[in-house]
């Protein structure tokens, strides 16, 4: 057992220019592991508090400094001294130190900073990349991992109302293969994208954000691309989605600004079922908004049974809301992002209980990153098979895929690539 001797925090940029805390936290045997924390724009209601300053004058009130200084004094107090491998023992005392339900006081932003940087500490002190550290000896598969290509909604200036559109090489033989594949794809598409004269101006997580108004309009382009790159649409690449629809469900209703239609939850559910029939979509992230339990629950089960079906805002990673929701018929699918609960020793529990009542778990970054790759480490610690972390063109983004690639690679002939099985069909 190693002591953590320090913890610092500091103020860093993240993907959008924005402030966001990073954490080194060291041990007594000179380990140290660092983190830094993402931060989404399409948050959902019930996600753990990101602490911001809230000072118009400075960062436009973005700022981190608060966290940043309840980092390096309550929280470092709080830690400094405790075993770093006791992670469970140490995210309690995070949790008890804020005291508030939704780390409120001090901040999950402050908080996940302190719970990664001392689990990878923990595995620098044991000389184990993190993913086995946390995974154990069993730790091989690969995530099939879902590309944004095409971004609208809140993470796009553009009119489409459906926040990405993504591919997912279920046919690929390797994570490396999947990253190969799905670059060309990029690539074909930012040409046939110019060829049509469109833009190829990329939104927050590096997809393209063409000025097109339908759903139909973008995932044309991005059949045409699988295809002219040579690929078989539905075997070798699967088509995924995030709507993101609570961004869009006003007053009981699906309002389509950019398409100029509104959707009751019963036309909602009709129409992705209508594109699921017409497209090779496999997997659909917060196909309904987080506050209509009743559209959720219709369209899971009209379609969940062939279609993946993934809870973002709708369980914030949070084991509690994922049990209402599998009590009560919702989803069948979850996505993982750490900050929205604010522990690791959370996040895993929430992908423990997603797993034990057959929910898939698709391991995911935020709209705004930094070069930090835990996610990538996570996905194999889990074994949950699906990782969203973005285009192929951003550094924020690619440096998970890039991660991902090494692990494969120290993996050796033990690698398994998760493929198409990974998915709930
Ligand atoms: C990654 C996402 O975006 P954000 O980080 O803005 O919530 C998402 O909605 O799945
Ligand atoms: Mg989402």
């Amino acid at each position: 057992m190693t002591a953590i001797t320090s913890v610092t925090g500091r103020r860093v940029l993240d993907s959008r220019g924005n402030p966001t805390v990073e954490v080194d936290v060291e041990l007594a045997d000179g380990s140290l592991g660092r983190a830094a924390v993402p931060s989404g724009a399409s948050t959902g209601a019930r996600e753990a508090v990101e602490l911001r300053d809230g000072d118009p004058a400075r960062w436009h009130g973005k700022g981190v400094d608060r966290a940043v200084r309840h980092v390096n004094t309550e929280l470092a107090a709080a830690v400094t001294g405790r075993e770093a491998e006791d992670q469970a023992g140490l995210d309690a005392v995070l949790v008890a130190t804020d005291g508030t339900p939704g780390k409120s006081r001090l901040g999950a932003n402050a908080i996940l900073g302190v719970s990664l940087a001392a689990a990878k500490a923990a595995a620098a002190a044991h000389r184990l990349p993190l993913y086995r550290y946390l995974g154990g000896s069993g730790a091989r598969l690969l995530p099939v991992p879902m590309m944004n290509i095409v971004n609208g909604g809140a993470h796009a200036d553009n009119p489409l109302d459906f926040q990405e559109f993504m591919i997912a090489p279920i046919g690929a033989e390797s994570f490396a293969e999947a990253v190969r594949m799905g670059s060309e794809i990029f690539h074909t598409l930012r040409r046939d994208l110019l060829a049509a004269g469109h833009s190829t101006g990329v939104g927050d997580e590096g997809g393209f954000a063409p000025a097109l108004r339908t759903a139909e309009e973008a995932l044309d382009f991005v059949m045409a691309a699988v295809e002219r790159t040579g690929y078989r649409p539905g075997t070798d690449i699967g088509l995924v989605m995030d709507p993101a629809s609570s961004e869009f469900f006003r007053a009981g209703v699906y309002d389509y600004t950019g398409e100029g239609v509104q959707r009751t939850p019963a036309e909602n559910a009709d129409y992705l079922i209508k594109l699921i029939d017409a497209y090779p979509i496999v997997s659909i992230e917060d196909p309904m908004a987080e506050d209509d339990m009743a559209g959720w629950q219709d369209l899971t089960a009209r379609v969940g049974a062939r279609c993946q079906l993934t809870g973002d805002d709708v369980f914030c990673t949070n084991e509690t809301l994922l049990r209402e929701g599998i009590d009560s018929g919702v989803a069948n699918s979850i996505l993982v992002k750490v900050n929205q609960i604010g522990t690791l020793t959370e996040a895993l529990a929430t992908v423990n209980a997603a797993h034990r009542a057959g929910y898939t778990v698709v391991m995911s970054h935020r709209s705004g990153e930094t070069e930090d790759t835990t996610i990538a480490d996570l996905a194999v610690a889990t074994g949950c098979g699906q990782i969203k972390t973005g285009s192929l063109s951003r550094s924020d983004r690619t440096a998970k895929y890039n991660q991902l690639i090494r692990i494969e690679e120290q993996l050796g002939d033990s690698a398994q690539y998760a493929g198409a099985a990974a998915l709930r069909r």
